[in-house]
């Protein structure tokens, strides 16, 4: 099997472990470089994955994930890019990095080593997460083709040009963050009509679920699987106009904008 080397076991990094661990991913192919001495025996001890160094996890991968935060990618980096990666060994660098281009993995490394970009999302945790793929200027279709096997086992995969990368990112990303804050939001209005924090609770996850479940395997559009909630003259009507009176479209709009300007902002501040 492929072996995977996870450079920083934080959110990102743990999501991508459980969700190949759960997809049947053998353990003994995956190793994970975490500073955090504590979140890495942490690591080792939920998921029975070995952690080790940096150097010592590039050497020995076929597939080296970069999961720090755009501002330690620089120092990542270095460190892999002091092991033999000229060696027999054909390996391939995957960045999960928000907003940091491939174009400054590729000035550290090797000429010609191929680099992919990925934005992921945390639902990969639970095997239906979403991660968007964009070839560096090395990477070849077989290089995209072995990401797109591994991502796949973890949710749906896509591809875009890397130019696309920080909107796929403010959308899906960023995504369940805007989905979670809505889901509280809606919580707090059902426990403000008076019902219990719990009964609110599950019926609103189960109400996303559902919701979500009727997305996935519908052919109707979102606005047409709103409409047949939306009785004439009825309490979906009343509520959906508060909504756009209070500019909840416009909110998303803005809120996009900024998060795209933000990993733009990101990637030049990591360089
Ligand atoms: N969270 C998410 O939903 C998503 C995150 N991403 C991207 O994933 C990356 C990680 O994000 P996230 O997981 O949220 O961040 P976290 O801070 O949770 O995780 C980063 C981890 O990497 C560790 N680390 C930093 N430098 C090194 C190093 N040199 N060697 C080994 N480990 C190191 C950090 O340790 P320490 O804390 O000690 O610094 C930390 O544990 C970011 O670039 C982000 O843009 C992409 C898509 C979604
Ligand atoms: O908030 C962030 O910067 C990262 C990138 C996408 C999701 N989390």
């Amino acid at each position: 099997m492929t072996r995977i080397a996870v450079i920083g076991g934080g959110r990102i990094g743990e999501a991508l472990i459980a969700g190949l661990l759960e997809a049947g991913y053998a353990v003994r192919d995956l190793v994970v470089a975490e500073k955090f001495e504590s979140r890495a025996a942490e690591l080792a001890s939920t998921f029975g994955v070995l952690t080790t160094t940096i150097a010592e996890a590039s050497e020995n991968a076929d597939v080296i994930v970069l999961a720090v935060k755009p501002g330690d990618v620089d120092g990542a980096l270095t460190e892999v890019a002091k092991t033999d990666l000229d060696g027999e060994r054909e390996q391939l660098i995957v960045s999960l990095a928000a907003g940091v281009p491939t174009s400054k993995f590729e000035s550290k490394l090797p000429a010609g080593f191929p680099v992919v970009r990925v934005m992921p999302n945390t639902p990969m945790l639970v095997g239906e997460g979403v991660s968007v793929l964009a070839p560096g200027k090395y990477a070849k279709t077989e290089h995209l083709e072995l990401v797109r096997t591994i991502l796949s086992t973890v949710g749906k995969v896509v591809t875009v040009k890397e130019n696309q990368l920080d909107a796929v990112t403010a959308v899906s990303g960023s995504g369940p963050a805007y989905f979670f804050l809505v889901v509280e939001a809606m919580i707090d209005a059902g426990v403000g009509l008076g019902l219990t924090r719990e009964v609110a609770s599950a019926l609103v996850v189960q109400t996303m679920v559902g919701s979500g479940a009727m997305l996935d395997r519908s052919d109707e559009t979102p606005a047409e699987l709103r409409y047949a909630v939306t009785s004439p003259g009825g309490t979906t009507a009343a509520a959906v106009r508060k909504l756009e009176e209070n500019g909840l479209r416009a909110a998303f709009f803005d809120a996009l904008d900024a998060a795209k300007a933000r990993a733009a902002e990101m990637g030049v501040t990591a360089e």
